[in-house]
């Protein structure tokens, strides 16, 4: 199997390389399951929000949920909301917003249950994923974020993928090619 080597600091992971169609193959990174590169990010990362006030870290199931835990320790935020990609009998009032990922061909949710829009109305936050890529996430996101009337003060992931390495708008710990 063909493999990208993926060096965070000094980290290094073998990461398969995969075909999403004819003409793009990702370098697969899945974080669940890797607790040491997810403290050893979260701890980078919190270095960058010293001077960054908010209220709550903002993910998205499910790779986002440990990395943004171990954040969220990092930073002293008892608590971090994860918006879903599936609507949950428990939640009450959600909202919901459609989402696109590079990783998923189908059509898909983000769903925020109505307790912790409540939560978060007004509330400075920021958003943690462990990968960006086409952006339909963070895009997703966002919509469902300013329905809830948060405020995103800023956008984190540990790689941003292909052309969103060149985005000012997020910050993050290393870039990811795409493959042909
Ligand atoms: O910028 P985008 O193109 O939207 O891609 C980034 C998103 O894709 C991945 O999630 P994925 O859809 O694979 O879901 P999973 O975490 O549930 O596996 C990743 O965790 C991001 O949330």
């Amino acid at each position: 199997m063909q493999t990208y080597q993926l060096t965070l600091g000094p980290l290094t992971r073998q990461l398969p390389l995969i075909r999403l169609n004819a003409t793009t193959s990702i370098a697969s990174f899945v974080l669940l399951g890797d607790a040491e590169l997810t403290d050893y990010a979260a701890r980078q990362l919190s270095q960058r929000l010293t001077t960054t006030k908010f209220d709550y870290l903002v993910t998205m199931e499910s790779k986002g949920i440990p990395l943004a835990q171990a954040l969220s320790q990092a930073t002293n935020h008892p608590r971090f909301i994860v918006l879903r990609k599936n609507r949950k009998d428990y939640m009450q009032h959600p909202l919901s917003e459609p989402v696109s990922a590079i990783t998923t061909s189908t059509p898909q949710q983000l769903v925020l249950d109505g307790t912790d829009a409540a939560l978060i109305n007004h509330k400075r936050v920021i958003i943690i994923d462990d990968v960006i890529s086409s952006g339909g996430s963070l895009t997703a996101a966002n919509a469902l974020l300013h329905q809830a009337g948060a405020q995103v003060v800023k956008q984190m992931a540990i790689l941003a993928e292909g052309t969103a390495s060149q985005r000012t708008d997020i910050d993050f710990l290393a870039p990811l090619p795409l493959f042909g």
